[in-house]
């Protein structure tokens, strides 16, 4: 049984890791760490790491197609990290980001109210913070380099970028796993408000669904119950800790530029029991039954 310690790492996010198993292979590793305001946290959560792998699986097994996932539980996976990593194969990454809103929140809502538009699709006058929009939107942007923002791409800079029919079926690819995603989530009493798709292509030039997927990290979740446009929703996973941090009870200030402070034993728990509700919910299967 191999170790982790034999894969060269190849990439690494804020809460996430690459490993490269043979050239054809990769381990895709998702770690307890949290992030929150742009900051790593000093508290990890435990089991975040497996209930977001979990997630993907679902998601992956649920939409089908073609996706990157080769095993959850192959021999190639080190007993250390099993549960939370993937094997999956090797592809040719593109450069974009590729956002699907149903709802009008956060950067895209910065942009509207900018300019009535996001990622320059012009939307209705008179929508506000966490409106649901009239049909689902491709808001693509660029993979910032770590530490950096991504930044909003109009269609005609994927096109610039990819190829316009390669840009259109990233298009229609996006918005087709949205709407599919987030039929399922409402059916379980969740708001898919928005998602990020990355995809790469294989060597027979078809686009492959790669990454997490569906996960509250790639995406916003909210509980359909309580839902109402024209104010801010919590977020499913991490609204208390946030709220925790910018609290009094922290001792933090965030415009401090200072790294937050460990987070409380309660936090955690209630935090990593909000992870498995959000898995529990969407996929129907219990986290305890997972790895
Ligand atoms: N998935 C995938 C994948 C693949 N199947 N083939 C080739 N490259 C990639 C890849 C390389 N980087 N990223 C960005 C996501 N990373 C996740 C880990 O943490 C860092 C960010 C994806």
């Amino acid at each position: 049984m191999p170790t982790l310690t034999e894969y060269p790492q190849v990439a690494a996010g804020k809460v996430r890791e690459l490993y490269a198993v043979d050239d054809d292979h990769l381990l895709l590793l998702a770690s307890d760490r949290i992030s929150a305001y742009d900051y790593v946290l000093p508290t990890t959560i435990p089991d975040k790491g497996r209930v977001l792998t979990a997630m993907s699986v679902f998601w992956f097994d649920l939409l089908g197609g073609a996706n990157h996932l080769v095993s959850s539980d192959d021999p190639r996976i080190p007993d250390e990290v099993r549960g939370r990593a993937l094997l999956v194969r090797r592809l040719r990454m593109l450069p974009v980001e590729c956002v699907a809103r149903g709802y009008l929140t956060g950067s895209g809502l910065a942009d509207y109210v900018r300019t009535g538009s996001v990622c320059g699709v012009p939307l209705p006058s008179g929508l506000v913070e966490a409106s649901k929009l009239p049909a689902p939107i491709f808001t693509p942007t660029t993979k910032a380099e770590v530490g950096q923002h991504d930044e909003a791409m109009d269609f005609a800079a994927v096109e610039a970028t990819v190829g316009a029919d390669l840009a259109a079926r990233l298009r229609d690819t996006t918005l087709s796993i949205y709407r599919r995603a987030a039929e399922h989530a409402e059916s379980r009493g969740m708001i898919l408000a928005d998602t990020k798709f990355e995809f790469g292509v294989d060597s027979a030039g078809e686009i492959v669904l790669a990454d997490e997927v569906l996960t509250p990290d790639s995406s916003r979740y909210w509980a359909m119950d309580g839902y109402s446009a024209g104010r801010v929703q919590p977020a499913f996973d991490k609204q208390v800790v946030r709220d925790w941090l910018v609290s009094s009870a922290s001792g933090w200030d965030r415009s401090s530029g200072e790294q937050p402070p460990e987070l409380p034993a309660d936090v955690v728990e209630y935090t990593r029991a909000r992870y498995v509700e959000a898995y529990e919910r969407v996929s129907g299967r219990k986290f305890a039954d997972w790895a």
